[in-house]
């Protein structure tokens, strides 16, 4: 079974608190949808494996850790995920990116998927999926069955949101099991209309400043 966890660090707590605001603007909601993923894929990389190497220090012969395992990619759903590349790019450089694209239907909530462009290696990666809401969980699924119908494995994956319901955790749970799952919050229910309460609105509208 992945991991569930709620990353409850103070800063990402207090930076979450200021999002959900409605009265804050785009320019802020990016700056800090930026600064929480960066918070956020220090703590998604915690478990990635470590190997001993030997170096040299201006003083002495050593043997220390470097990472060891897959290669990252980072995959946002689009649009909203996007505002989450950035700041884990900032702490992992290296990785390549992949996007899938999709939008939920407005009346059924359901996923529908327009673009989808991945890294040619994307079977030998360490996968972080991307997406500041998790709410039916509808989308998430859909980007996990795109990526396991191109041979990845649940193992590899790892998505993180900023916010999630817990009818979407529970969907993508007993569906994908091996699919770890952060978010740096954990929400009361989905309303009627498919938004998260208490949420913070509509992510991809307030990051973009559409609608
Ligand atoms: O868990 P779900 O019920 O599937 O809902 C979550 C999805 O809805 C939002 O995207 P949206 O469809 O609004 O597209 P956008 O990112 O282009 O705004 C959000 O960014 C997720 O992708
Ligand atoms: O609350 C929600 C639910 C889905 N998508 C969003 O952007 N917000
Ligand atoms: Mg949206």
């Amino acid at each position: 079974m992945g991991k569930f966890e709620v990353i409850d660090h103070p800063l990402i707590q207090h930076k979450l608190t200021m999002i959900r605001d409605k009265n804050v603007g785009t320019k802020f909601f990016r700056e800090t949808v930026k600064e929480i993923s960066t918070l956020m894929a220090y703590e998604v990389a915690r478990d990635m494996p470590l190997k001993d190497v030997e170096i040299e220090t201006p003083i002495a012969k050593t043997t220390q850790k470097e990472l060891a395992g897959k290669k990252v990619a980072i995959i946002p759903i689009l649009r909203a995920g996007l505002g989450m590349v950035d700041g884990m790019t900032d702490l992992i450089p290296a990785a390549k990116i992949g996007f899938i694209g999709m939008y939920r239907d407005e009346e059924t909530l359901k996923p529908h998927e327009y673009f989808v462009k991945l890294p040619n290696d994307i079977t030998e990666r360490q996968l972080f999926i991307v997406d500041p809401m998790l709410a039916t969980g509808g989308s998430a699924m859909m980007a996990i069955e795109a990526l396991k119908n191109r041979g990845c494995q649940e193992q590899n994956m790892k998505f993180a949101c900023l916010v999630a319901a817990p009818e979407g955790v529970k969907a993508v749970r007993e569906a994908y099991p091996d699919v770890d799952i952060y978010t740096a919050g954990l929400d009361d229910r989905l309303n009627e209309d498919g938004y998260i309460v208490p949420g913070l609105g509509d992510a991809g509208d307030r990051l973009f400043g559409t609608k």
